[in-house]
This record gives structure tokens, sequence and C-alpha cells, in this order.
């Protein structure tokens, strides 16, 4: 489960995230939908510890700050960092060490295999394409075994193959318990996973909506009331 309370942001003098609650349950995925600068990557990266802020984050009803609670989380950042000396396979390898993960050998082959990384295996980070080094950050998330799992604005720049395996993979986690956060502006992209969705303007969760609510509502529709677009 992932719980934020009360998180609030600033840049400077520029309010980013201002007062944001929600929770996530376990097995649930939860989306961060909202328009670019709305604050995603903001909520998404405090959570991940990158960034100091206001209010309070648990994982799993850890305090996110501490070490426990590192342990148990992976992330997918927005704009994947590669070691430019380290391969594809030891930047898995490093993950599964640093975070003394249960993942098997197995189950490492079988998502390169998924991901069509086996081959790029001895592939330095600075060989990498885009979208590959997108694919080795995915990895090395997955290689934690995460009971929580952000990942932030994932599908960018992957190929449709890959898009449709990570989709596999993300029901995957919910089916075994894990709970899932995504950021994202692309309601295409989300609209067969969510359970949980949080749409956001300027800096505040502006309504929140459980997929047994919403029904066969166009997502489209709801998401341009509440933030008073209109519908291209
Ligand atoms: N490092 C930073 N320094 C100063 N302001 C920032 C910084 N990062 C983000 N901001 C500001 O905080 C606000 C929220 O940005 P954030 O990146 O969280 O939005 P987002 O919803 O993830 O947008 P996008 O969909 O474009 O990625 C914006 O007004 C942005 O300009």
């Amino acid at each position: 489960m992932l719980e934020v309370q009360g998180l609030r942001k600033m840049y400077g003098k520029n309010l980013a995230v201002d007062q944001v609650s929600f929770f996530v349950p376990d097995g649930s995925v939860g989306i961060l939908l909202g328009p670019n600068g709305a604050g995603k990557s903001t909520i998404i990266k405090s959570i991940a510890g990158l960034l100091r802020y206001e209010g309070m984050i648990r994982v799993q009803g850890i305090p996110s700050r501490e070490l426990e609670a590192k342990r148990i989380f992976g992330y997918v950042p927005e704009i994947p960092s590669m070691f430019e000396a380290l391969s594809v396979r030891e930047h898995i390898e490093y993950i599964r060490m640093a975070y003394k993960s249960r993942i098997t050998d197995q189950e490492v082959e079988r998502l390169m295999e998924r991901f069509e990384m086996t081959d790029k295996a001895d592939k330095l980070g600075n060989e990498l394409s885009k979208g590959m080094m997108q694919k080795v950050s995915i990895l090395c998330a997955l290689a934690v075994k995460p009971q929580v799992i952000l990942f932030d604005e994932p599908m960018v720049g992957l190929d449709p193959q890959a898009i449709r395996e990570l989709k596999e993979v993300i029901l995957e986690l919910k089916s075994q318990g894990v709970t899932v956060l995504i950021s994202t502006h692309m309601l295409e992209m989300v609209e067969d996973l969510w359970d949980i969705m949080f749409v956001m303007e300027k800096g505040h969760v502006k309504a929140s909506f459980r997929k047994e609510d919403v029904g066969n509502r166009d997502l489209d529709d709801l998401f341009f009331e509440v933030t008073g677009g209109e519908k291209r």
C-alpha cells in the first residue's frame, strides 16, 4: 500500500504540489493523471526520496524515508539514467546485490527476453538507445521484486511490443498484490490497467475515481469535466 498525506513541495517560491493526499491499496494500480506541469513527477520523486517535501509518505505503512521502505519499492524515472561503463546485465546484477533481491536467475532471463534485451545484455550503458535505456530502467525496478512500484510516464519512448509487455507485467504485479503508481498525461495508455485515478491540476488532486464507480463512462469526458477543458 502507498499512502500520501498532506504532501506539499515548493521549488524556491513556486508551489508545485499543495496538500496532496491519496491512498493506493495493495494489489491496485493508481494513476496520477494530469496535464504537463500538474505536479505528477514532483509527487513521484517525493515518494522515491529524491526531493525534500512537507507531508507524510508511507510505503507498506513505513515512512518512505526509512531504509526499510526503500528496500521494498522500485522506481522507473521519466528520464532513464545509466551507468556508462556497466553493461545491461551488470545494471541488473548491481540492483540485485544492492537490494539483496529474491529474484531468481530464471526470472531475470525471462524478463530480459520479454523486453527483447537478451541479445543486448553485454551492451554498455552509453551504447544504448533511449528506448533501451528505458527498458533497463524497468528491468532494474522489477529486479528489486518490489511491493510498491512507481512509474513516471513509463510508456514514453517504448515501442509497441514493449508497451504491451509492460502492460502485461503491470497486471501480473497487481495480481501478486503489488501496489503500482503510474504518472501519465496519456489516458489511452492506462485505460486497461487502472483501479484508482487521481486527476491532477496545478499541484492539486482535483478529483479521484475508482474504476468500479466509473463503469462505462468515457475517461476523456471525465477528465475534461474535472479539468474544465474541452474535448477535441
Ligand atoms: N527542478 C525544478 N525546479 C523548479 N521548478 C520545478 C522543478 N521541477 C518542476 N518544477 C515546476 O513544478 C511544477 C510541477 O512540475 P512536474 O514536473 O511535477 O509536473 P508534471 O505533472 O510531472 O509535468 P509533465 O507531464 O510535463 O512531466 C511545474 O510548474 C514545474 O515548472
